[in-house]
């Protein structure tokens, strides 16, 4: 049997490196930036009011008080969004909107609440010191300067910071294409009566989403009987689409029953079946699919039950697909006490479903459920996968263990 760090490297070496494209900047939510921004106009792009209120020279104002107002004659209407140049004289104001554009000459704004908000003259009833409620050209970024470095994760406000440089297009690592398969004849489509013996496909769902989480344009096939020149039909057809897929990942047909199909329809086809010590997800697959018209794509095949599935996911696909994506490849983890002791199956690693919480400042974590690989309902409670060693066949409650976090 392989260990897990053996079979990671086997499937880490089907990734090529991160490929980058442009995209338009409303697309790149959640890619990872392939090049450095460098700004190419101030933010803000002008001197202009932070407050609704007059634009004024703070000296005019310097004596205003509650009781003795400094009155000025208001000799222009500044909305955000005029555009011609205006120069404020001593001794008049300005009426000037947050985000204006600041008239040549004024030193200061005056906000609205201390004022008697007049339109032709206005009574000002407080002193303001120079630059006050000013919001200067380049106070946020300078042109030239870089705004955003490569390696990035593209998310809201670096989004937002794209648009307000005015950048439509971004060069991000591209978003890899993966294609999932679920096999079985026992499996049936959500909405359709089960018989004796079927049951709901999940795999499919579960993988989907799993591969859409890490960064991936993901797509699920419907599954296909455990037929082995109709699986390699199927994969043909889309592996030879223009749009193909980058990679796939089939679930099911891969242990040591009499219709594995994923198995036999691939063994001598590029891809090597082994089994890896751990547990869930003994049985185990990957290698370079290549399609009748000789396509290459890289397929990794994991077991069906569904727990072995996704934690299979979790421990051979995630890491490097988010790698391929220039995604940090690694979720974080924590070193958490454990609440209740546990056994672990000799000489093999397992990554228990766990439930990790912060108790009294201390990372804790419980494990969900039992260790069997069909305890779907169970995984879809925890929130992180207990990593016990190899060679550990007990884990006694109180003692450290890593968790692997599945959430933020
Ligand atoms: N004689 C042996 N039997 C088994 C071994 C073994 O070494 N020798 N390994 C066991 C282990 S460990 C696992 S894990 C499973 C893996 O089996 P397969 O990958 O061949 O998966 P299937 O047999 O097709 O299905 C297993 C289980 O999962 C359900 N399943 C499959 N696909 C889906 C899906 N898309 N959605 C929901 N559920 C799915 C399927 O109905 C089975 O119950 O093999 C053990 N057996
Ligand atoms: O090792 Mo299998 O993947 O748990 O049931």
């Amino acid at each position: 049997m392989r260990s897990v760090p053996e079979h990671q490297e086997h499937v880490n070496a089907l990734f090529a490196s991160p490929r980058t494209v442009t995209l338009p900047a409303n697309e790149a939510l959640g890619r990872v930036l392939a090049e450095d921004i460098t700004a190419t106009v101030a933010l803000p792009g002008f001197d202009n009011s932070a407050m609704d209120g007059y634009a004024v020279q703070a000296a005019d104002i310097a004596a205003a008080t509650d009781d003795e107002p400094v009155i000025l004659p208001v000799v222009e209407d500044i909305p955000a969004g005029r555009t011609d140049h205006l120069t404020l004289s001593a001794g008049t104001a300005h009426r000037i909107m947050t985000g204006a554009p600041l008239p040549a000459g004024a030193d200061a704004v005056i906000q609205v609440e201390k004022t008697d908000g007049g339109v032709d003259e206005v009574r000002i009833y407080s002193a303001v010191s120079k630059g006050a409620a000013i919001r200067s050209a380049g106070s946020d970024i300078a042109p030239g300067r870089i705004a955003l470095t490569a390696g990035r994760v593209l998310h809201a406000p670096q989004l937002g910071l794209l648009a307000a440089l005015g950048l439509a297009h971004v060069q991000v690592f591209a978003p890899l294409r993966v294609l999932v398969l679920s096999t079985g004849s026992e499996l049936v489509p959500a909405g359709t009566p089960l018989d004796h013996g079927q049951i709901y496909e999940s795999n499919g769902a579960m993988l989907t989403a799993a591969a859409a989480e890490a960064g991936a344009v993901a797509e699920q096939v419907h599954f296909v009987p455990d037929s082995v020149d109709e699986f390699r039909a199927r994969l043909d057809d889309y592996v030879d689409r223009e749009q193909g897929a980058d990679l796939i990942i089939t679930s099911g047909g891969v242990s040591a029953g009499a219709y594995e199909v994923v198995k036999d329809a691939l063994t001598g086809h590029g891809v090597e079946f082994t089994k890896v010590a751990m547990q869930p997800g003994m049985p185990q697959g990957c290698g370079h699919y290549t399609s009748a018209a000789g396509t290459a794509v890289p397929i990794i095949t994991l077991p069906g039950n569904p727990v072995s599935a996704q934690v299979s996911f979790e421990v051979f696909v995630r890491p490097p697909l988010r790698a391929a994506m220039g995604l940090p490849r690694r979720r974080r983890t924590a070193h958490a006490r454990v609440t209740e002791s546990f056994t672990s199956p000799p000489g093999k690693r397992q990554f228990r479903r766990g439930e990790l919480e912060i108790v009294g400042g201390e990372p804790t974590v419980a494990p969900i459920g039992p260790p069997g690989s069909h305890h779907l309902a169970f995984m879809a409670s925890a929130n992180a996968l207990l990593d016990i060693a190899a060679d550990v066949e007990r884990v006694e409650a109180g003692s450290i263990i890593e968790a692997l976090l599945l959430e933020d």
